[in-house]
C-alpha cells in the first residue's frame, strides 16, 4: 500500500527550475562593477542602491501603464488598486535613502570624480515615470547625453502617449462628466467631492493621484537632502547647479487642478 501524500512534496517533482535559475541570481549578482581603482569601499553601496531603484522603477512603470490603460477604458477601480501598489513602492524608494545617508561625504569623494559626466539625469526610467505621470518636458530629450536609439524611442513614445491625467479625464467622461474646459472640470471635481456616495470610486481615484503626486514630490525633497548632505552647494556631475536645481523641482505638481480643488471646498 502506498501512502497518498495529502500535501504536495515541493522540491521533489524532479524539475530543473531552481531559485537561482528562475530569478537569474548569478546574472543579477554579476552586474556590480565599481569604477574606482583601488576600489572605494562605499562604491558597492552606491551601485547597489541605484540598481535597486531601477528595478522598482521598472515595476512602477508596469503598474502605471496598466493604471492608465484601464482608466482609458473608463474603469476607476482597477487603476486605484494599481496606484495603491505604486504608493507602497514609492514609500520604499523614499525610505531607502536612509541607506545612502550612512555614507559620509569623504567616502563619497573617494569615487565621485570617476562618475562625471554621469548622473541621475540620465535615468531613462525615472523620466518615463515623470512623463507617464503627466510631467512631460520634451526639453529633457534634448539635454540627454548618451541616449541609445532604443532609449530615445521609449522617451519619445512616452511624450506622445496618454498620461495618467489623460486616463483620469477619460474615466470622468465615462461617468458622464464634461472635461473640455477648466470650468467644466472644476464643476466635475466639486460634484464628485460633494457626493461621495454617488461618486466614491472617482473620488478615491482622484485621491490616489494626489497620493502619487505627493509621493513623487517627497522623493524629490528627500533626494535634495541626500544630495546636499553629500556635495553641499557643489555643482552636480551631470552639469547642473546641483542642490539648487534639484530644489527647483520639488514644488512641481503633476495634477495642479486636484491641489487647487482644496482651496475651493
Ligand atoms: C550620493 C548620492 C546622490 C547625490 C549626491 C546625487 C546628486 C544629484 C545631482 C546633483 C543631480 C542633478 C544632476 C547633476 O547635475 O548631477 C541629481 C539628479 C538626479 N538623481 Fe541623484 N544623487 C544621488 C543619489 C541618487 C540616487 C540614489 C538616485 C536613484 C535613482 C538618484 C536619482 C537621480 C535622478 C532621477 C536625477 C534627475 C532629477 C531631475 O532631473 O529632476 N540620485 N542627483
Ligand atoms: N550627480 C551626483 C552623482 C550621482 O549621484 C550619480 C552619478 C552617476 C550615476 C547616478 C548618480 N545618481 C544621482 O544623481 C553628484 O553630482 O555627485
Amino acid at each position: 500500500m502506498t501512502d497518498a501524500p495529502t500535501t504536495p512534496r515541493f522540491g521533489e517533482q524532479g524539475g530543473v527550475l531552481t531559485y537561482g535559475s528562475y530569478l537569474r541570481i548569478p546574472q543579477l549578482l554579476d552586474q556590480q562593477h565599481p569604477a574606482s581603482d583601488p576600489e572605494a569601499h562605499d562604491e558597492l553601496l552606491f551601485i547597489t542602491i541605484h540598481q535597486v531603484y531601477e528595478l522598482w522603477f521598472k515595476l512602477l512603470l508596469h503598474e502605471l501603464d496598466d493604471a492608465r490603460d484601464q482608466m482609458l477604458k473608463g474603469d476607476a477601480y482597477v487603476p486605484r488598486v494599481r496606484l495603491t501598489r505604486c504608493h507602497a513602492i514609492l514609500r520604499v524608494l523614499v525610505g531607502q535613502v536612509d541607506v545612502i545617508d550612512t555614507m559620509t561625504p569623504q567616502d563619497f569623494l573617494q569615487f565621485r570624480n570617476r562618475l562625471a559626466p554621469a548622473s541621475g539625469f540620465q535615468s531613462v526610467q525615472f523620466r518615463e515615470v515623470e512623463f507617464i505621470s503627466g510631467m512631460k518636458d520634451p526639453g529633457y530629450l534634448k539635454r540627454f547625453r548618451g541616449l541609445t536609439d532604443d532609449e530615445r524611442a521609449r522617451l519619445t513614445a512616452r511624450l506622445e502617449e496618454p498620461s495618467l491625467w489623460d486616463g483620469f479625464l477619460t474615466a470622468m467622461r465615462h461617468a458622464g462628466f464634461k472635461t473640455d474646459t477648466e470650468d467644466q472640470r472644476v464643476q466635475a471635481y466639486r460634484t464628485i467631492a460633494g457626493d461621495r456616495a454617488a461618486h466614491g470610486q472617482l473620488w478615491d481615484l482622484a485621491e490616489a493621484l494626489v497620493d502619487h503626486d505627493q509621493l513623487l514630490s517627497m522623493w524629490r525633497a528627500r533626494h535634495v537632502l541626500m544630495a546636499e548632505r553629500q556635495i553641499g552647494t557643489k555643482p552636480g556631475t551631470g552639469g547642473s547647479a546641483g542642490g539648487a536645481y534639484l530644489r527647483s523641482r520639488v514644488e512641481l505638481r503633476c495634477y495642479p487642478e486636484l491641489w487647487e480643488l482644496r482651496s475651493m471646498l
